[in-house]
Formats: C-alpha cells, structure tokens, sequence
C-alpha cells in the first residue's frame, strides 16, 4: 500500500480553549501545528491542513488549507470529508487524518493504522488505546478500549458515501466507521497516553509538563 495523504484536523472552535486556534499555541517554543506536522510528515505523503475561515493565518506553514465543504461546524467528520475530497483530487486512494491539538500522537501512526487495515477491500480504521481499569469500570466494564475518531486511515472511495451520511445529519464518528465495518488498531500507553489532546489553558499547562519529563 502507498502511504496516505495526510490530513490535519483543525476546523473545530476551540471553545474550551476561548476560541482561536489551538493549533497556533505555542509548546515548548514550537507551535502544535508545527509539532504536529514534524510528526506527521515522514508517515504520510502530501500534507493538507482542514481549517475554517480566512486561510491567510496559516500561510507561514506552506500548507494547501481545505475548509470544510458541509457548513455549521458539523465535527470531524466533516473535516474527514474534506480531507478525502482534496485527497481524491491528488489522485490518493486513501488519507490519515491527526487532530491539531494532539502534540504527541505516535510515530507509529501509520503503520499501525495500516498493518490492522490489511485486507480490507478499503482501509478504514480507528487508532485506539487500552482503557484504565477505572474507565473500564465507569463503561459498565464492557468495553476495553478508547477509541480516537480524530486518528484514523480513510478510503476515497467512501467520500460520497460519508457526504451522504453528514447530509442526512449523522455526526458520531464511530457511528459511521462502525457502519463500514471500521477496525481499530491498538496503541500501547507507555508512561502517558500519546493521544493526550489539549482542549483547556490546563491541558497546555500538563502538556508542558508532559514535554519537560519527556
Ligand atoms: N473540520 C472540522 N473539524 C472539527 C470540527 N469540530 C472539531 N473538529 C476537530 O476535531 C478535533 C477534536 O475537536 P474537539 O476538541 O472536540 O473540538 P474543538 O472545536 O477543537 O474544541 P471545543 O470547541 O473546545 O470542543 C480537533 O482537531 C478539531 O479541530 C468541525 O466542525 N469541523
């Protein structure tokens, strides 16, 4: 398989964070989006960032900006949709998409992604990662993984499928990939958990912190 398109997901409003966006918040003397990108860049081929609004804001990343085509913020799925529409113009059969506020999601996101994908007439698949005892515990014990609809692989050729789904209202994530007989592919938690997002002035501050005992 070639490797993906790479899709970053930053159309949300950051509302937890006051608004803005959070992938221009600085870590460490680095932007998230620039830790972001420099992980994703030797997993994926080209990059595109998914953002709303004036795209001049990001021009300093020499990225290709693709806004969301379904209005209203409709969630990351919508931000898939627009990811796997520019990617079917690149001539790609398939994108990875990473989540702006997520500094430090594995180095081993595609190929896990794609190792669990092997088979599948169309790669779709959801990185996830094992539930503390106590999540497992509030959950009713029955499920025994977190699932990250933010970091998945995606086929092109679902996307008219997708718009349809979003059209008729559908929003969950998972709702969808479940669906299309989605898959998960499971990340270890060694130390902290690298799919750690940041939504809160707190969460940047633990990011910090994170980063300094790192
Ligand atoms: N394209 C697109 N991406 C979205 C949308 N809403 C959320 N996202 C992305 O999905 C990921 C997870 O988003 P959340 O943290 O749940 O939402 P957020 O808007 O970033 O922050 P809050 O408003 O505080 O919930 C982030 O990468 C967001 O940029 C949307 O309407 N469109």
């Amino acid at each position: 398989m070639t490797r993906p398109l790479g899709v970053i997901l930053a159309g949300g409003q950051a509302t937890r964070m006051g608004g803005g966006d959070k992938g221009l918040l600085t870590l460490g003397g680095q932007t998230l989006l620039a830790r972001v990108i420099d992980r994703l860049r030797p997993q994926a081929g080209a990059i595109a960032l998914n953002a709303n609004g004036d795209p001049a804001r990001f021009d300093d990343l020499g990225l290709p900006v693709i806004a969301d085509s379904i209005q209203d913020f409709a969630g990351p799925l919508a931000g898939v949709l627009a990811g796997l529409d520019w990617a079917a113009g690149q001539g790609g059969s398939s994108i990875v998409t990473v989540a702006a506020d997520t500094p430090f999601f594995p180095r081993d996101l595609v190929a896990r992604l794609t190792h669990a994908a092997e088979g599948q007439a169309h790669p779709l698949v959801l990185a996830t990662t094992p539930r503390t005892e106590g999540e497992a515990l509030k959950s009713g014990g029955g499920k025994r993984v977190n699932r990250h609809p933010t970091f998945g692989l995606w086929p092109v050729a679902l996307r008219d499928d997708l718009r349809a789904a979003l059209n008729d209202g559908l929003r969950k994530v998972v709702m969808w990939t479940d669906r299309h007989g989605g898959r998960e592919a499971l990340f270890p938690v060694e130390g902290f958990d690298p799919f750690f997002n940041v939504n809160t002035p707190e969460d940047l501050a633990q990011a910090q912190a994170m980063l300094e005992g790192a």
